[in-house]
């Protein structure tokens, strides 16, 4: 069981001045250093909170890079909650749960023209290595019983229905880049995320 470590208040968005506060949790060894981040126009107190269980993406989150739509779901995720609240569980599973170096070990391969998935499985990997048994166990320590999930992958939203009440999924905004328009389409007809391209 995990439980809240420490909370202190902050102020994030690309002009630092939406209101927030960073939770850190007990239980979690240095690899997974969860963090969720509370925008408090709802607070803990929200009944039905927007929650976002966002997946660590350096390239994409930090460096926003060209090849996927991460780092724009994050940011279309504080937008959300700087208006409405909510909550971001960000988890550090890297590369769906690979890490980072053997995320870039799967672009090299997906500049050779595997997908996303086959690059995966290429090196060994299932599709998605990624367990939601930590974003479950922060849910818990935050007392989040039901809640809206913001996201496009029915898995996810499946892995988290079997603990908690998801009351409704709320899909994030199609991200459509040049350079990240086959690992979309890779996930809408692979991987099932409910994504609209045209
Ligand atoms: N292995 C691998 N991981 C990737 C690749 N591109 C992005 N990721 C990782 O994928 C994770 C995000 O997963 P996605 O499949 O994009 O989306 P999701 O979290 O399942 O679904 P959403 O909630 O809709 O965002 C992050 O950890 C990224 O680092 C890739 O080509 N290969
Ligand atoms: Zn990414």
């Amino acid at each position: 069981m995990s439980e809240i470590r420490a909370r202190v208040n902050l102020k994030v968005g690309h002009n630092s001045d939406i209101d927030a506060e960073i939770l850190s949790f007990t239980c979690f060894d240095k690899d997974n250093e969860h963090v969720a981040m509370v925008f408090k126009q709802a607070d803990l107190k929200q009944d039905v909170p927007l929650v976002r269980v966002h997946s660590e993406c350096l390239t994409g989150d930090v460096f926003h890079s060209s090849r996927c739509d991460c780092g724009e779901q994050l940011d279309e995720s504080i937008e959300k909650m700087a208006e409405e609240g909510g909550v971001i569980l960000y988890m550090r599973q890297e590369g769906r749960g690979i890490g980072l170096y053997n995320k870039i070990d799967a672009y090299v391969l997906q500049s050779q023209g595997l997908n996303t998935y086959q690059a995966n499985n290429h090196l060994g990997f299932d599709d998605d290595q990624r367990s939601f048994e930590h974003a479950i166990a922060m849910l818990n320590a935050l007392d989040i019983k039901q809640l809206k999930l913001l996201t496009n992958n029915p898995r996810k939203a499946k892995a988290l229905a079997d603990h908690v009440d998801v009351k409704e999924v709320v899909n994030t905004r199609v991200h459509l880049k040049s350079d990240n328009a086959e690992y979309l389409a890779a996930k809408q007809q692979h991987g099932k995320h409910n994504i609209k391209l045209d």
